[in-house]
């Protein structure tokens, strides 16, 4: 059941053009909340530390490329410890919930969630929500301590369980009332963030004292406004092995062709930076990137091109690439959706490997030999790399100061290197996507040489395309590619 968020927007204005997009907090709508001295000042680890405490009005710009005579535009609220708190330690019930997909690094997330809240904050009561949304009301919770979720960073997947679809508003805040639950730690997606953003307005309509925090989880990256997701260099990296097993295998038979399929169901950042990373690509065929298989400029034309001038060959495709191709040559194409409304994806890999050997097989015939790698599942099961693993804790940590100090209704995630407070309509609003008019896709294209498939008119038509209304206004300078790489 997947609701509509009616979100609101808390926007303070401030000199020069200054905009700061604010994340609500509980003294917007319950007054006369007490407030603590925070924990961290009698903490010996942080106690040393000059200025620990983040200033109530530090804030971080969204676009940091800017002119002499440029406003100061769009800010977020920086994340980090504040001096004073809206818990109690004893007070705070917290709870941990995983949804959608799986991505290296949610074990780290919730292992850093619950010792921030012992280590620095002294709550001892975090509950496990199993198996999802859906678990908030269908399931048993489980107690998180320290010493229970001490070694799972070292594991893949999510020690809670997750799932996709069971989101039903009412069931899940009645769950969280009925529970005495007053902060909920929200780790998932696009799709989950927009079920958080529904949480938080059924609490707040109900005037409850709960605190809503989001860490945003995707292995696609197709999360906006933030650098980069967890576990998204963990994938690029694991990705690596696959295209290096294709690489050997083409480099080391007559014609050898390697296809390899990565994620990337609507974005294909997986695909764009395994390839630039690997250096032994020939082709990256992404979902932003229409292609097309016969005839002049066709990726057929190219693959011969590059077998008989090199003998080999290795081609990236992510899942969601040419899905539009498959459709229009399968008679029975449905548009099925899974539990969470993604839409279901037929196997672009398996097609594009059959149709490649058929279109060899015809006269004139030139013998190839096709190794075809799926490691998808593979990569995301594997547990984060030392990046990522630091990458986790901040997050976590932004994300226990944040409900500790009374912020509610946001998604944590580094803007431009530092972490923020970013409220949940910004990271809902749209589907971060390779803009392929962008200088990173050019990147890629005279990496691998491969044909960019487009004529004129598609560049045009993708110039405009892609690019949305805020992205419009700042000339498209607060995209992410100039910064990480993205
Ligand atoms: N618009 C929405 N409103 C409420 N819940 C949603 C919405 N979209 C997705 N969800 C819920 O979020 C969870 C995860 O969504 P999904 O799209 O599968 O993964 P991800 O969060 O990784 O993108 C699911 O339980 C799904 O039902
Ligand atoms: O098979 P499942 O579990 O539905 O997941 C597959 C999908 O999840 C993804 O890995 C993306 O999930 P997230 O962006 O939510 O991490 C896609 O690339 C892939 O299509
Ligand atoms: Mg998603």
């Amino acid at each position: 059941m997947e609701s509509q968020s009616s979100y609101q927007m808390k926007v303070i204005n401030g000199e020069f053009g200054y905009v700061l997009e604010d994340v609500p907090h509980l003294t917007d709508y319950i007054a006369d909340l007490p407030t603590y001295p925070n924990p961290l000042r009698s903490n010996s680890a942080y106690s040393v530390v000059k200025q620990y405490f983040v200033h109530v009005d530090d804030s971080v710009p969204q676009k940091i490329v800017v002119h002499k005579d440029t406003p100061r535009g769009v800010h977020f609220r920086r994340a980090g410890p504040r001096q004073k708190v809206y818990f109690a330690s004893d007070e705070v019930q917290a709870c941990i919930v995983t949804c959608g997909g799986l991505c290296p690094g949610i074990n780290t997330v919730i292992r850093e969630i619950v010792h921030s809240l012992d280590y620095m904050y002294g709550v001892n009561e975090v509950l496990g929500i199993d198996g999802g949304f859906r678990g908030f009301y269908s399931k048993n919770t489980v107690t998180l301590t320290p010493k229970v979720t001490n070694d799972i960073h070292k594991r893949g997947g999510t020690i809670l369980g997750t799932s996709r679809g069971g989101h039903d508003t009412m069931k899940i805040v009645d769950s969280i009332q009925d529970r005495g639950i007053n902060q909920v730690y929200i780790i998932g997606g696009d799709g989950t963030q927009k079920g958080a953003a529904v949480i938080y307005e059924e609490i707040r309509r109900r005037n409850l004292k709960v605190a809503v925090a989001g860490i945003p989880k995707t292995i696609d990256n197709d999360i906006p406004v933030i650098d980069k997701s967890f576990g998204f260099d963990t994938a690029v990296e694991e990705a690596q092995r696959a295209i290096n097993a294709a690489h050997v295998e083409a480099l080391s038979a007559e014609n050898g062709i390697g296809v390899v399929k990565l994620m990337g169901r609507y974005s294909g950042f997986i695909a764009m930076n395994a390839t630039l990373a690997s250096r032994d690509v020939d082709c990256c065929l992404i979902p932003e990137s229409p292609f097309y298989v016969e005839g002049e400029g066709g990726l057929f034309e190219y693959i011969e091109k590059k077998l008989k001038e090199n003998g080999h060959m290795v081609i990236v495709i992510a899942e969601g690439a040419g899905q539009e191709l498959l459709a229009a040559e399968s008679k029975n194409a449905k548009n099925e959706q899974d539990a969470s409304g993604n839409k279901l994806l037929q196997d672009v890999g398996l097609w594009i490997s059959h149709r490649i050997k058929d279109h060899f097989a015809k006269p004139p015939k030139m013998p190839i030999t096709l190794k075809y790698i799926d490691p998808t599942y593979m990569i995301r099961a594997i547990p984060s790399n030392a990046s990522d693993n630091v990458n986790c804790t901040l997050l976590a940590q932004s994300a226990v100061h944040g409900a500790m100090a009374g912020y509610t209704g946001f998604t944590v995630g580094l803007v431009n290197g530092r972490h923020t407070y970013v409220p949940f309509n910004r990271i809902n609003e749209r589907q971060n996507k390779v803009v392929i008019t962008d200088r990173m896709w050019a990147r890629l294209l005279s990496s691998t040489n491969q044909p960019s498939f487009l004529g004129p008119t598609d560049v045009e038509e993708a110039k405009t395309e892609h690019v949305p209304l805020t992205q419009m206004l700042d000339n498209g300078e607060n995209r992410k590619d100039e910064k990480t790489g993205n």
